[in-house]
């Protein structure tokens, strides 16, 4: 009987707790205080900058796209892709199943609420448990299979949903393999070089989707949608429709809005590729901003390299004047070091110091985050 109670207790404790993290944003009038972030968003350095700096545009079918990556890898850790090759009507669709996803009323959204401890489902921003306040957002994670969430939003119909997913993530494995070989090819390496680029046609390396809803917010400049992060993967790609909100941290400049480009890509840098490139390629700081009347939708998609590869930094990258700065990891166990440590995780896997007595560029030690 008591332990009944206690699992009444806890469940019912989580649904409170869940019912409070998931508020129906799209219907409030005014910013709760549970979302309330400072004021002072808005004073990103590149405000104070006079030089303008853009994020780079790379066209896939340049003859010079190798270069060209590599330096916005270099010099960025973020770029946008165009002439990639993923038809137009997939863009058009994965946007169209994310509006019909989180068109949803959050009780029927809830049904496929993420675990506690899970990984795909519906829920609030996982970096969430790292600050004080809740973000302007709600997400939908696919990893694997997209039917057993799907059916548990739509029990008669999430075929076409499931289709729509399915469809999407061969050709963003596609692209993804693709740009892994520029990214190498830059480095002076090759995909044959490194043990899991290999991969025959048509087979595919791990990844999670990410759905990404953002409402339209009454007070967007206390608000934020998705704070500062990195992306644990190698590489992330990203398609956000035509409402601007992402931004991208570049040190000398600051915060630089990525202005959505129509049928084009963004490509963010990830964890792991800082450390395959032992640091050459540092992952991009982003976050998403949200703003009064557009509701923003994006889609990333989280490209990792298979689940028993231990990522470490290219033997062709390193010598006794360049040594590895990073130990090596698995993806897995480098997302547990994440959850853990959050913009930590990269220095938590450093081996030496850097010469320069800094600590990896997307170290904030929790001072960039908020702005
Ligand atoms: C594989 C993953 C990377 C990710 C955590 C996750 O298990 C699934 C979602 C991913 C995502 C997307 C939004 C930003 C991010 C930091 C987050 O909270 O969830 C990333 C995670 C990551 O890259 O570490
Ligand atoms: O919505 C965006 O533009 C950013 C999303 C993002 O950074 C992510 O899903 O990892
Ligand atoms: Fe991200």
């Amino acid at each position: 009987m008591h332990t009944r109670l206690s699992i009444d207790h806890a469940f019912n404790t989580y649904h409170q707790m869940i019912k409070q993290k998931h508020l129906d944003l799209a219907s409030m009038k005014e910013l709760p205080e549970s979302h309330a972030w400072s004021s002072s968003l808005d004073e990103s350095p590149s405000n104070a900058s006079s030089t303008p700096d853009s994020v780079p545009v790379i066209n896939l079918k340049d003859p010079n796209a190798m270069k060209l990556v590599g330096h916005a890898c270099k010099t960025w850790g973020v770029f946008q892709v165009t002439n990639h090759g993923v038809p137009t009507n997939i863009l058009e669709e994965i946007e169209a199943a994310g509006r019909n996803l989180f068109a949803l009323p959050i009780q029927q959204k809830l049904k496929a609420a993420r675990a506690p401890n899970g990984v795909s489902g519906y829920g609030v921003a996982r970096i969430s448990v790292f600050f004080p306040k809740l973000m302007w957002s709600e997400g939908f994670t696919i990893i694997g299979s997209p039917y057993e969430q799907a059916r548990k939003l739509w029990p008669d119909r999430y075929s076409k949903f499931c289709d729509v997913i399915e469809e999407y993530k061969e050709e963003m494995n596609k692209l993804a393999q693709r740009l892994m070989a520029l990214m190498l090819g830059s480095l002076g390496v090759t995909m044959e070089d490194v043990k899991w680029g290999g991969t025959q046609a048509g087979s595919s390396c791990p990844a999670a989707l990410q759905l990404n809803s953002y409402p339209a917010c009454p007070d967007p400049e206390r608000a934020m949608g998705l704070a500062a992060h990195t992306d644990s993967s190698l590489l992330t790609i990203l398609h956000q429709n035509n409402t601007s909100g992402l931004q991208a941290h570049k040190e000398g400049t600051g915060w630089v809005t990525v202005p959505p480009i129509r049928h084009a890509l963004v490509i963010n840098v990830g964890d792991l590729l800082h450390i395959l490139s032992n640091g050459l390629y540092p992952s991009v700081l982003h976050r998403a901003m949200v703003n009064r009347t557009q509701h923003r939708l994006s889609v990333a998609y989280l490209y990792g390299p298979p689940s028993n590869v231990q990522i470490s930094p290219l033997s062709k990258l390193t010598d006794q004047v360049h040594p590895p700065l990073y130990r090596p990891v698995t993806w897995s166990e480098y997302l547990g070091t994440k959850a853990k440590h959050f913009n930590k995780a990269l220095s938590s896997v450093r081996l030496c110091a850097p010469l320069n007595g800094f600590a990896d560029a997307n170290d904030h030690n929790g001072v960039v985050p908020v702005g």
